[in-house]
C-alpha cells in the first residue's frame, strides 16, 4: 500500500442501463506512471468503466477524479461542455476501431485536435506530427490516407494522435482486438514503449500475455464488480477467486505450462 494520492481515482462507480446494473460500486485508484489492465468476460463492464473515466459513458453514481479535478462534475450544460473539453485534452483514448478521419492524411489526423484546441501554428503542427509519428514508427506514412494503411498502422496513428495532445493518462479500449493476429505485435510494441516511458495507462484487454508482461496491476471484473485485483504475477499465477481461476483457465489454455 502507498500513501501517495491517486492520480486517477474512481470512487463508488455505479452505472445502470434501466434495470441492468453494469457497474456495481467500483473503486479504482491509479498512481501516476502506473499501468493497469482491466480483464474479464465479455459484458462484465470493462469498457463501460473505462469510458466513464473521460465521461464518455457518464456514471449514474460515484465520482471520477484526475489529480485534484473531478471529471464527472454536475454542471450546467455550457459549463459542463467547457469543463469536459478541457478534461478530455488531458486524457488520451484509443479505441478498438481507430476512428481516424478517412478524408484527412495521417499528418492532419494527428494535428487536427492540437490545432483546433491549442491554437498551434502550421510549423508547430508539422513538427508535432513528425515527432509523434516517429515515436510510433509511422513517420514515413505521414502523407498517406488511412485507407492506404494496415489496421496496425492505423492504430499506431491513432496512438500518435492521442499522444499529440500531451495527455496525462492514456486509456486503451481493446486496442488490438480488431486487428489481424500478425498486426497485434506492432501495436503492443508501441504500448510497451509508452509503458517504459512511464505513461499512466489504463488498458482494457483480452490479451492476457500482454497484461501479464506489461502491466503493474491487473483488475479482474465480472458482472459489474471487481472480483480480484493485484500484481500480474498474483492474478495470473495465484488467483484466489474461483471466478478468476475459471476465466483464466479458459483464456490461458496453452499459454502456461
Ligand atoms: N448503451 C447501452 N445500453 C444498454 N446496455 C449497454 C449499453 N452499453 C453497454 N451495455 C451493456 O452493459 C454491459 C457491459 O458492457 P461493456 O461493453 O462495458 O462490457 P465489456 O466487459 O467491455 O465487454 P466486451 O469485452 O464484450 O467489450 C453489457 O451487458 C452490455 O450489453
Amino acid at each position: 500500500m502507498t500513501d501517495q494520492k491517486p492520480f486517477v481515482d474512481i470512487r463508488h462507480a455505479k452505472k445502470s442501463y434501466g434495470t441492468l446494473e453494469v457497474l456495481k460500486d467500483i473503486n479504482l485508484q491509479v498512481q501516476k506512471g502506473q499501468i493497469v489492465a482491466i480483464i474479464g468476460p465479455s459484458g462484465s463492464g470493462k469498457s463501460t468503466l473505462l469510458r466513464a473515466i473521460n465521461d464518455l459513458d457518464p456514471l449514474t453514481g460515484g465520482e471520477v477524479w484526475l489529480e485534484d479535478k473531478q471529471i464527472n462534475k454536475k454542471l450546467p450544460h455550457r459549463q459542463y461542455e467547457a469543463h469536459i473539453n478541457q478534461v478530455r485534452q488531458e486524457i488520451g483514448m484509443v479505441f478498438q476501431h481507430f476512428n481516424l478521419f478517412p478524408h484527412l492524411r495521417v499528418r492532419e489526423n494527428v494535428t487536427l485536435a492540437p490545432k483546433m484546441l491549442k491554437g498551434i501554428t502550421d510549423a508547430e503542427a508539422d513538427k508535432l506530427a513528425e515527432e509523434q509519428l516517429d515515436k510510433v514508427g509511422m513517420l514515413e506514412r505521414i502523407d498517406h490516407y488511412p485507407s492506404q494503411l494496415s489496421g496496425g498502422q492505423k492504430q499506431r496513428v491513432a496512438i500518435a494522435r492521442a499522444l499529440a495532445m500531451n495527455p496525462k493518462v492514456m486509456l486503451f479500449d481493446e486496442a488490438t482486438s480488431a486487428l489481424d493476429p500478425e498486426l497485434v505485435e506492432e501495436v503492443n510494441l508501441v504500448m510497451k514503449k509508452l509503458a517504459e516511458e512511464h505513461m499512466t495507462m489504463i488498458i482494457v484487454t483480452h490479451e492476457m500475455s500482454f497484461a501479464e508482461s506489461v502491466c503493474d496491476r491487473v483488475l479482474f471484473m465480472d458482472q459489474g464488480v471487481v472480483v480480484e485485483e493485484g500484481p500480474p504475477e498474483v492474478i495470473f499465477r495465484n488467483p484466489t477467486s474461483d471466478r478468476t481461476k475459471e476465466f483464466l483457465r479458459k483464456h490461458l489454455a496453452g499459454q502456461h505450462p
